[in-house]
């Protein structure tokens, strides 16, 4: 479980979020540009201060103004995957891959062959980065991330710099990492069609608030047709049944 209600003021913008993400499972930040989904990230990893607030995962106070906790980023025990993978270009994927896992505490619970296995990656491990395609760099990103040992994984766009098929693939991957790693994610994205594929719980964000959150249905057939969520932002991706007041916490679905 992780539970976070902080307040970031960024230049004229305030970011004031309140959600909440169960411990397994896909969470979606899900919303338009400039929400507040990556500020939301960054106050989650430590790299960005907060007015107030406080951050728990799991068992452990991460931030928390009111007392004074505040743990140091490589102590938070979080994973994190940008859009674009920003792997160690001086190290090839075996050494971007033991990276994480060289620092990471004792014991291990995420296996090197295990993730190898996952993702696919055993046949790239002597490859230097640059000789990758943007989905096997994403993958690596991933396994680097999954190996420095986390309780939370924070994937920021990690599509969106992929074409289609390359992101139908990396979709797959994560769902596989979701089944086999039991971690909780949290997933940025203003696409709703990654949410369909991926997301169990969306928190919508527009403006720096929390608008909407909830549950994503599978509907009869195991098929994931969840549709929003929400209410009309720009009018492109969000459509709601109903107004939905700030803060109010409604049953999303995805159709
Ligand atoms: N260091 C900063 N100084 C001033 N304003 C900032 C700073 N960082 C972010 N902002 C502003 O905060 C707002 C939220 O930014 P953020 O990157 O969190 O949005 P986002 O929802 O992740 O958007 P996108 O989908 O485009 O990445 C934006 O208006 C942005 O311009």
């Amino acid at each position: 479980m992780i539970s976070v209600a902080v307040e970031r003021r960024l230049g004229a913008f305030t970011l004031d979020v309140a959600f909440e993400g169960p411990g397994d499972g896909v969470t979606a930040l899900f919303g338009p540009s400039g929400a507040g989904k990556s500020a939301t990230l960054a106050a989650i990893a430590g790299s960005g201060a907060v007015t107030r607030g406080r951050i728990v995962l799991g068992e452990r106070v991460l931030t928390d103004t009111a007392t004074g906790v505040f743990v140091r980023p490589p102590a938070r025990r979080i994973g994190w995957v940008f859009q674009d993978a920003r792997l160690f270009p001086h190290l090839k994927v075996e050494g971007n891959l033991r990276y994480g896992l060289k620092r990471a505490p004792l014991p291990h619970r995420i296996a090197f062959d295990h993730v190898v296995d996952v993702l696919d990656i055993g046949h790239l491990l002597a490859r230097g980065v640059a000789d990758l395609s943007g989905g096997e760099r994403q993958r690596v990103a991933l396994g680097r991330a999954l190996l420095s040992q986390p309780d939370l994984l924070l994937l920021d766009e990690p599509l969106a710099a992929l074409d289609g098929e390359r992101k139908a693939e990396i979709l797959a991957y994560i769902q596989r990492l979701k089944a086999d790693f039991r971690l909780p994610m949290l997933y940025v994205t203003h696409d709703a069609d990654e949410v369909r594929s991926v997301a169990d719980h969306v928190v919508l964000l527009e403006a720096g608030r929390v608008v909407a959150a909830g549950g994503v249905e599978i509907a009869p057939g195991g098929r994931r047709a969840a549709t929003i969520v929400g209410r009309d932002g720009d009018g492109v991706l969000l459509r709601v049944a109903g107004d939905v007041a700030a803060g109010e916490r409604v049953d999303l679905r995805v159709e």
